[in-house]
């Protein structure tokens, strides 16, 4: 026999042992009657045998995807099985399945090749000798695949990318999946880095940031889980149809309750708005496709003015100002005769109280305000006397708790906006600190009830100033992705309600195509925390794409946008980048013909990315007429459904689809600014990218490279 061959005899026959094994156990379990009773311990014993039961059912199918030889100092050489759920022997103390997790299952993964290996362990740092490193595809309990990628016994003892580019060279379907049989040292490492820290990680496209962040939950829930709650974490996500696309990983994983939403929904519902404030057509219009003849200066871009750490400041001036305000300038006479000086209401106000949030504090102040009617009505000198005074004091002090100003986050944003309510003079003017034609937009949208996407993290620190953030709002730990696109101040507020600054903030300056918000550095986040409280990496290893894109998509990077941040492909060859002129009367035939072309091979999602919105509905309404399926995805769009989809690049942003087809690439539709934009197009595709052009193709587009791309005329061959 050969040595695949006796590799995968062996396997065949450990794999029939497992599954004997696991069906043992599972019909054991099965046999149990399940317990129906009001018996407490009866029903957490059941909860236990239920969520056994659930595990073995799901790893029956698949039980493991690796295999690790190991001798540990001092001790015997073991063959370590890795899967995504562990298995223990009869007795229940030995695993024969390692959970994914688990810290010896880290070696798997961070093993590079080298004479030792470590890993940590609870009880210190262990150290050992890898003698074989094994990649094992099952699929419905069939042994489909076993690939070795580290063995001693061969030369050169390095891991190798074979099954890596392996499991990238297949078609993709309309969901992102988890890739616990591949992860890479330097994904694993921040899968399992330590929980109250703000991870903040710069990724190139297609390097695994969600993906990473989504097996980050999974790790945190097993490492941690005496300590946090599925529910109590969340993972902010750009937009529906993005969680729609990600909502199967966690599921894969057997984790399941994590909250998935986006800031605009999570924040409305804490501020009790009707409908979260998200970028309405008319805002995407003006950013990205109005062109950018008269490019708005850094200062009046709304989304950078609110989201920055100087408009907190702002804001904390004004509510200083404002607190004096809060307390009615007027002394409290509960009857005729006695009075409560308004200096010594304000002195409480200011003084023991001032360190709670402004709510609680004029509660406070009512409530002992309240006492203090109640001993000063001790000294009534007759029954009718206390009865005249109790039922005037009654009718003040309500009257009197009326004069505090409402406090609400949006009556106060609305007063730094000096749009004044009724009787509230003498609000501080903040004017002179916000640029005019932020402050204009915004008393105008504030007039009309409308709360745009921006005003929402003030809205949100207001909240906090007014209300304490209570133990079911706060969260174990939060994933931003796309943080590109987030700004500081939100992060600052955010952190107000997590935990030990338990965050992973993922994102790719390269793709921080909205620029009208979100961060141009990561030290922008970073000043937020101290230096012992946040960690950054940087992944630049690309996984998505075959090496002719991503190279192309370098030389964009670096004649477009101008920045050293380039991906490093994994070795996966594939078809070099096609360019293709099909302006005016050509481009609705080009399209056909390379829509046909792209569907001869086997790929399961296809993507027409046009520059604008009108572009992607008119292109869209062409190839329905024309017979062709297609989905348009718009702002609107909540489910990603795979197959052929036509969408402006702009939304493509964290999607990815086997072949992609980007239309109009030329001067006109791509300025210098849009290098970005064309980037992400790209670098969304897997196997195959096709560019149509115009006449002029855009400065950042590289034409000439016989290995990079190939320009091709029609008709297609
Ligand atoms: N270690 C890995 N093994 C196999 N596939 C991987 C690995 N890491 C990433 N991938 C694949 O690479 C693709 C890109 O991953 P993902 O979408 O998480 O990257 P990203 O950095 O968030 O991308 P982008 O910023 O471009 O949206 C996915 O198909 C994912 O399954």
């Amino acid at each position: 026999m050969t040595d695949f061959q006796s590799a995968y005899q062996e396997e065949k026959e450990r794999l029939d042992r497992t599954l004997q094994e696991i069906d043992r156990q599972l019909s054991a379990l099965r046999a149990i009657p399940v317990y129906t009773g009001h018996d407490f311990t009866e029903q957490v014993l059941e909860a236990g045998r239920e969520e056994q039961r659930q595990q073995l059912e799901k790893s029956v199918r698949e039980p493991y995807f690796g295999r690790l030889d190991f001798e540990e100092q001092g001790r015997k050489p073991a063959s370590l099985y890795i899967g995504k759920v562990g298995v223990s022997d009869p007795s229940g103390q030995q695993p024969i399945v390692i959970d994914w997790r688990a810290p010896v299952a880290s070696l798997f993964y961070s093993f590079t090749g080298g004479d030792s290996a470590s890993y940590e362990a609870p009880e210190g740092i262990i150290e050992g000798l890898v003698y074989l490193k094994r990649n094992i595809v099952i699929r419905q309990q069939i042994l489909e695949r076993v690939v070795d990628t580290f063995n001693r016994e061969d030369e050169g003892p390095a891991v190798s990318d074979e099954f890596l580019v392996y499991r990238l060279g297949e078609n993709k379907d309309n969901r992102l999946r988890d890739i616990v049989s591949t992860i890479q040292a330097e994904q694993d490492q921040i899968i399992r880095a330590a929980k109250n820290t703000a991870l903040i990680i710069q990724g190139v496209a297609g390097s695994g940031k969600t993906t990473v962040a989504l097996h980050r939950l999974a790790f945190l829930l097993y490492q941690y889980k005496e300590q946090i709650k599925a529910e109590r974490m969340v993972i902010f996500a750009p937009n529906h149809m993005f969680i729609d696309y990600i909502s199967e990983v966690l599921p894969e994983l057997g984790v399941g309750d994590i909250q998935q939403s986006t800031f605009p929904d999570w924040a409305a519902e804490i501020l009790g708005l009707e409908h979260p404030p998200t970028a309405s057509q008319s805002d995407l219009h003006r950013w990205f496709d109005a062109g950018r003849s008269e490019p708005v200066p850094e200062s009046e871009l709304p989304g950078r003015f609110k989201g920055a750490m100087r408009f907190k400041a702002v804001i904390d001036a004004f509510l200083a100002d404002m607190e004096a305000l809060c307390v009615p300038q007027i002394d409290f006479e509960p009857w005729e005769g006695t009075k409560l000086p308004y200096a010594e209401i304000m002195a409480w106000f200011e003084g023991e109280y001032k360190h709670y949030p402004a709510a609680r504090r004029k509660e406070r102040v009512l409530a002992r305000l309240h006492r203090w009617i109640e001993m000063e009505l001790k000294k009534a000198p007759s029954a009718a006397q206390l009865k005249e005074w109790k039922k005037k004091a009654q009718q003040r002090e309500k009257a009197y708790a009326k004069k505090w100003p409402e406090l609400t986050p949006l009556s106060l944003y609305e007063e730094l906006f000096q749009l004044k309510k009724k009787g509230s003079v003498g609000l501080p003017d903040m004017s002179a600190d916000i640029p005019p034609a932020i402050w204009q937009e915004t008393r105008g949208n504030l007039k009309q009830g409308i709360v745009k996407e921006e005003d929402l993290a003030p809205l949100l620190y207001l909240y906090t100033c007014i209300h304490e953030v209570e133990g079911q709002m706060t969260f174990d730990h939060v994933v931003i992705d796309e943080a590109q696109d987030f700004s500081p101040f939100q992060i600052a507020v955010l952190d107000r309600f997590v935990k030990g600054h338990s965050f992973t903030i993922l994102g790719d300056l390269s793709q921080g195509i909205h620029y009208y918000k979100g961060v141009r550095d990561w030290h922008e986040m970073q000043e937020l925390f101290d230096s012992e409280d946040t960690a950054y990496f940087a992944l630049t290893r690309s996984y998505r794409s075959t090496m002719e894109i991503i190279s192309f998509g370098n030389e964009i990077l670096t004649r477009g946008v101008g920045t050293e941040l380039l991906a490093v492909p994994v070795f996966r060859s594939g078809e070099p980048v096609k360019l293709l002129p099909a302006a005016g009367t050509e481009r609705s035939g080009a399209i056909t013909e390379v829509l046909k072309a792209v569907l001869k091979g086997s790929y399961r999602t296809t993507a027409l990315l046009t520059r604008t919105l009108r572009d992607a509905s008119e292109l869209h309404e062409w190839l329905v007429q024309e017979g062709i399926e297609a989905h348009l995805i718009d702002g609107r769009t909540d489910q990603y459904a795979g197959g052929i989809s036509v969408l402006p690049a702009y939304l493509s942003k964290g999607l990815e689809f086997d072949a992609v087809i980007v239309t109009d690439v030329d001067r006109e539709h791509y300025s210098p600014e849009d290098a970005k934009l064309l980037y992400v197009g790209c670098t969304r595709a897997l196997h195959e990218l096709w560019l149509l052009h115009g006449e002029e193709l855009p400065d950042y587009v590289i034409t000439e490279n016989s290995e990079m791309v190939m320009n091709v005329v029609r008709p297609l061959s």
